[in-house]
């Protein structure tokens, strides 16, 4: 039997307050409504009744059926982190096996180090796909970013094998191939950040596009010219300003930025690595008065800094951290307004 005070449901809520308040409230059922009445379930049958009458609530105590009303399911789901945690936890902790995983569209991104036997990469693979929500293809880290496209092999671990996905972000879509473009899901609230700076009269040159985030971000923009070497990562772009309706402003270009000749007041170089070596081409490009938003990879700001500084008159507008990159490096971003260049 379950104890419970049936109210008109026009005091259900004042009741349930006062429960809660006096420790009556169960928290194994749920309230259950029947035509005017509510049924809210109590943890005991024996309480002060003044506690309702004190503030003018006429009520019943009624017992229903254990199944007359439904019951809380309190069972917290394992998610993939308590599944780890629990199988793993020695390998988590040296590091071997990482609870932190990138998910783009359907598509999950572990890391697990290579000194895990292939069949166990595969099981976690195979718990990943049951309890990771929405995901249809598991795959793991096999190595980092690397080359001129910067894209990382990836090992099939479970589900489809599939590397086309659709992923949504700050209110647009992209699709997205993990195998053969690169894409940091990570980045979003970066993006989210430059969305917010763009200006409606702002020609943006995205100097290492990849499948487009950046270059979609800037939306509001007059006009945006979109460069990469990567053949597919242009391909995915020219399907995104479709996407997105963006054929107007978005010009794709496949080409070595360095052979492109364009101008813009806005120049974006998310290409963390190596934008040391495209500074003098971000100046070329950049209009006096523009932005350059500089991506680095260090330990510190001040290489960037300094790097700029040897190179034209310019004002930091803002400096920050915008991931980790390994244990001792971060990915920085600084924004540069460049006022005359040297
Ligand atoms: C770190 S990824 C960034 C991609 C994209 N901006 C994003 O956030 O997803 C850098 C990109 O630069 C491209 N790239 C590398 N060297 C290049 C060059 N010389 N000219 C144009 N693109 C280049 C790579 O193909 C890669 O797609």
């Amino acid at each position: 039997m379950v104890f419970c005070i049936k109210v008109n449901f026009k005091l259900g809520e004042k009741t349930r307050k006062i429960m809660l308040d006096n420790h009556l409230l169960s928290k194994s059922y749920k309230l259950k409504k029947e035509g005017e009445f509510l049924y809210i379930p109590l943890t005991s049958s024996n309480f002060d009744k003044k506690i309702f009458e004190d503030e003018n609530i006429e009520f019943e105590i009624s017992e229903l059926d254990e199944n007359e009303i439904s019951k809380i399911n309190s069972e917290k789901k394992t998610s993939f982190k308590d599944y780890l945690l629990k199988n793993f936890k020695d390998e988590v902790e040296g590091n071997s096996i990482a609870h932190a995983y990138d998910i783009v569209g359907d598509i999950v991104i572990l890391q697990i180090s290579e000194e895990i036997t292939p069949e166990i990469r595969k099981k976690i693979g195979e718990n990943a796909l049951k309890l990771i929500p929405s995901v249809k293809a598991v795959f793991r880290r096999e190595s980092d970013v690397k080359g001129d496209f910067r894209v990382r092999d990836l090992e099939h671990l479970a589900g489809e094998e599939k590397t086309l996905t659709l992923y949504k972000e700050n209110g647009y879509r992209l699709l997205v191939d993990v195998a053969k473009v690169y894409f940091s899901p990570r980045l979003g609230w970066e993006r989210k950040r430059i969305m917010d700076l763009v200006t409606f009269d702002d020609i943006v040159v995205d100097m290492f596009c990849g499948v487009g985030p950046y270059s979609i971000a800037c939306k509001n923009a007059e006009k945006i010219y979109s460069i990469d070497i990567n053949p597919d990562g242009i391909e995915l772009l020219k399907q995104n300003i479709v996407l997105n309706n963006l054929e107007n402003k978005i010009v794709p270009i496949l080409e070595d930025v360095r052979n492109v000749d364009v101008k813009g007041t806005r120049v974006i170089m998310n290409l963390p690595k190596y934008a040391h070596q495209f500074v003098d081409k971000a100046l070329e490009i950049v209009e006096d008065g523009g932005t350059i938003h500089y991506y680095t990879v260090g330990a510190d700001f001040d290489e960037g800094i300094e790097l700029f500084k040897s190179k034209c008159e310019c004002e930091i507008l803002d400096k920050r951290i915008v991931k980790s990159y390994s244990p001792r490096e971060y990915v920085f971003v600084i924004d540069f307004k460049i006022l005359k260049k040297n």
